[in-house]
């Protein structure tokens, strides 16, 4: 039946405003640099059935009786390198993409943040856009290349979320942009940018991106293809042909076989073939965060450095960077395309 407006049961919720919401998503990080919340977060993290791809029965048992006891240690005094007035350097640059956003986009559109894992959550945040008047909410994962372990679960998250609404908001999801051409241009302008700061001339420039199990890639994942062209349309448009560009994975998780070639293994025979001087950036994270300040900045400078390296520089990730701002305003614009 179709009800009237006098009809209307007396707890029907506010009648909405028809605003727009825009949620910007990340990893997720500990809320402190120290064992418990790390091991909270990382309990959070490796339970994913998208991140680890092995049966709970069989998973379980090792996540709680050995990683879960082992890792945070370890963890947290990797977060403590890094950790900032601010708090975790990957929370705190999102806050900030968000807020640089919301200034870009104007009131007619509301923006907020949210963690895939801890806190802000998914669904507490699109709960307070809809509370806010949003019915139409594009979710945009802040992930150039498409992974299930990333991008997948994300919106899974909100799709768990919608699935226990009466009244849903309509959602849109920002497609990965692995080869959009603002994403190359944003990336090659401000890597280009930092390039020509540094006090030497770096022989190499080093492409790293995050892991991911080779099974992902050979039961049909696009990650690795999407980093691979991403690599390829960024050397083209950087147009540097005194610089060799390598294309490398890191953070290798467990024994199983990852994507290669690895970063560490990279870094270390570059230095042993004789490479002075190296740069190093990571385009497939949008923010600065442990595997970037921690993994590559200080770890990767001493491999390269211990097998005879002697000049080595971490490029920042786009961040808030102007290139970086305009990037996630033109596709975000782009997609609100026909809302706005
Ligand atoms: C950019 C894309 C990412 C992919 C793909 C990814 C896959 C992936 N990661 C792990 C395990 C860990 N990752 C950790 C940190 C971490 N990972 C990403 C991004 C991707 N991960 C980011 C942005 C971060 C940094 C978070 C921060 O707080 O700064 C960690 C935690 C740190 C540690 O203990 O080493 C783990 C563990 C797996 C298993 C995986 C795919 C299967
Ligand atoms: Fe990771
Ligand atoms: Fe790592």
């Amino acid at each position: 039946m179709t009800w009237t407006a006098q009809q209307l049961p007396q707890d029907h919720p506010p009648v909405k405003s028809g605003r727009i919401g825009v949620l910007v998503v990340n990893l997720g990080t500990p809320e402190a640099p120290e064992t418990g919340p790390v091991r909270r977060y990382l309990g959070e993290f490796l339970s994913d059935r998208r991140v680890i791809e092995i049966p709970s029965l069989v998973w379980q048992p090792i996540l709680r009786g050995i990683i879960l006891n082992t890792r945070p240690k370890k963890s947290a005094a990797a977060y403590r390198e890094v950790w900032t007035d601010k708090g975790s350097p990957l929370a705190a640059i999102t806050a900030d993409q968000a807020a640089g956003l919301q200034a870009r986009l104007g009131e007619d559109v509301m923006v907020e943040r949210a963690m895939r894992y801890g806190e802000p959550a998914i669904p507490a945040q699109l709960e307070k856009l809809m509370d806010a008047g949003c019915d139409r909410i594009l979710l945009a994962p802040l992930y150039p290349q498409y992974c299930a372990a990333t991008t997948a679960t994300v919106v899974d998250k909100a799709a768990d979320w919608l699935r226990e609404k009466r009244w849903q908001a309509s959602l849109r999801t920002l497609p990965p942009y692995h080869d959009d051409s603002a994403y190359i241009e944003a990336l090659a302008t401000d890597l280009g940018r930092q390039l020509d700061a540094l006090d030497f001339r770096p022989e190499v420039l080093l492409l790293s991106f995050h892991g991911m199990p080779q099974r992902t890639l050979d039961l049909g994942d696009p990650y690795h293809c999407h980093c691979r062209k991403t690599a390829r349309l960024l050397e083209a448009k950087m147009a540097r042909p005194d610089i060799r560009m390598i294309t490398t994975f890191q953070s290798r998780f467990g024994p199983a076989k990852w994507l290669e070639p690895a970063t560490d293994s990279t870094l270390m025979a570059e230095g042993e073939k004789g490479t002075k001087r190296l740069a190093i950036a990571a385009p497939g994270f949008s923010a600065d965060c442990l595997e970037t300040l921690e993994e590559l900045a200080i770890q990767g400078k001493e491999q390269f450095e211990e097998a005879g390296g002697e000049e080595f520089a971490t490029l920042s990730c786009l961040n808030t960077s102007d290139a970086g701002m305009a990037m996630l305003e033109t596709m975000i614009r782009r997609e609100l395309g026909g809302w706005i």
